[in-house]
């Protein structure tokens, strides 16, 4: 069995000349000291098929369910059609531009509305033509150049998995003494201070290797501190400092005594504890009462799930009156961003007045949500215009660099999966330290747990652990 380690590929795309190293001006017009041309790859057909074999592997090692390939035109085109003819997969072609004749279709082949396609990508610099491509959650790329196009997706909801890393090549051809230390070390530096998602500044700043996970300049304390920052923002951020803790713990329970009882128990660990006041059995004023002690007892925030999306007049009656008198009582509700910015007027008409924040959903953890790409940068916007009411984000990932929003994370447990009815669970890991987030929302991971107490410790440590590792790796 011919070797296919990744390893042993980068050594062979060296010697087709697939990487250069000299000076190089990039589709940004930036100037590289190396270049990757996968282009030559055609010319090489054992070459193809070993580098087919190991975007498919990679695939598979991450358990991505898809039902249609499609390769990025021009030199992803090739290796998506090898792959479907192995494996037997319906393939897509998007086109560059669309034909002015005939059917004008940007996209050939045969597709239905909500079918999974897997994106392949030959090299990804600033991750700009995954997005062109079409609205997805996740793309696989051959050579990732690690300036920030992996940072860039995430923060869309799109999650890119390279087969290789500019720092892994780089360590590879200098082990194999392809190449000098100096030619490698001055890679790695362009490399780092040539970040597309970072600002000017921070390239010029940066002293050390780019760290695959998102950067997170400031602790929650410093943001606190920001001018801008809401106010029921700076609370919490200043709460979670104090209290260290990052987990919002979901209290679907349905009944009033187990809230409460969940409340008392676990609020010394949590920053924020989420209801879904609709789905207790036994909803009372009396019982809303009781929880706001509860919370103010042990420094946390409420914040109810109701996921207002309707017009501005509507939500407002809903916010504010009806059964359950969110405003009185929850510090935080949150929105969907579909009606547009109406939702964010009419419930602020009712919250602002009393120091409530919102946030708006920019993603969603379920699987095939629709809240990616376009729908994400609309809703981003959004918070931005209303900065006096929106204080942050429910988000898969970092959405925004602008510190003075917070992330909100669902769809966080101690092992990656799922549930039946498409629920995705990531870790707390991954959520803090790789995405960027700041809050991990944690429903069944505790309260399906023998030792919620126990199980809810578990969590905050993790989350914690995640940030605090995250700040000293910048
Ligand atoms: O995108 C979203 C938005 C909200 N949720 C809510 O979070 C919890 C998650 O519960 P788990 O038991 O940890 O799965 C639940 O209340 C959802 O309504 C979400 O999961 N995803």
């Amino acid at each position: 069995m011919e070797d296919v380690s990744v390893e042993s590929l980068i050594l062979k795309l060296h010697d087709v000349d697939a990487v250069k190293f000299g000076e190089y001006t990039l589709k940004s017009g930036l100037v590289t000291p190396i270049y990757i041309d996968l282009r030559v790859l055609v010319s090489h057909p054992g070459l193809m098929n070993q580098v087919s074999r190991l975007i498919y592997r990679r695939v598979k090692e991450e358990g991505l369910q898809f039902g249609l390939v499609c390769g990025v035109p021009y030199t992803a085109l090739p290796l998506a059609t090898i792959i479907c003819s192995t494996q037997q997969l319906p393939m897509l072609i998007r086109r560059k531009e669309a034909k002015d004749y005939g059917t004008k279709k940007m996209v050939e082949g045969s597709f239905r509305e909500g079918d999974t396609c897997l994106i392949i990508e030959d090299t990804v610099t600033s991750g700009s033509s995954i997005l062109e491509t079409a609205d997805v959650t996740d793309a696989v790329v051959l050579m990732d150049r690690e300036q920030g196009g992996t940072e860039m997706l995430a923060s869309r909801g799109i999650r890119l998995l390279p087969v290789i890393s500019m720092f892994k090549l780089l360590d590879v051809l200098q082990g194999a003494e392809r190449i000098d230390g100096t030619t490698a070390q001055s890679v790695r530096r362009f490399i780092q201070d040539n970040n597309t998602f970072r600002t000017k500044k921070e390239n010029g700043g940066a002293t050390k290797r780019a760290c695959p996970d998102l950067k997170r300049e400031q602790s929650y304390a410093e943001r606190a501190q920001l001018p801008n920052v809401h106010p029921l923002a700076r609370k919490l951020l200043t709460l979670m400092e104090e209290k260290r803790s990052n987990l919002c713990v979901s209290a679907d329970v349905t009944s009033g005594e187990e809230l409460l009882q969940l409340a008392e128990s676990l609020g010394p660990k949590i920053c924020v504890l989420k209801t879904h006041v609709d789905i207790l059995k036994d909803f009372t004023l009396d019982l809303s009462q009781k929880l706001q002690a509860v919370a103010d007892q042990h420094h946390f925030l409420i914040f109810e799930d109701r996921k207002f999306a309707d017009i501005g007049n509507t939500v407002k009656h809903q916010y504010e009156g009806g059964a359950y008198q969110i405003s009185s009582w929850s510090h935080i509700v949150n929105a969907h961003a579909v009606p547009g910015p109406g939702v964010v007027r009419g419930l602020s008409a009712a919250g602002q007045p009393l120091g409530r924040g919102c946030l708006l959903i920019a993603q969603m953890s379920s699987s095939g949500s629709l809240a990616t790409g376009g729908y994400t940068t609309a809703a981003v916007q959004m918070a931005e215009e209303h900065p006096d009411f929106v204080m942050g984000f429910i988000c898969c990932s970092k959405v925004t660099q602008n510190p003075q929003f917070i992330h909100m994370t669902p769809g966080v447990q101690l092992e990656t999966g799922g549930d039946a009815l498409g629920q995705q669970y990531a870790t707390p890991e991954e959520v803090i330290g790789r995405r960027g987030s700041d809050i991990i929302i944690v429903g069944r991971g505790i309260l399906e747990a023998s030792d919620r107490l126990k199980a809810a410790e578990s969590y905050r440590r993790a989350g914690w652990d995640a940030y605090t590792k995250a700040r000293s790796s910048q």
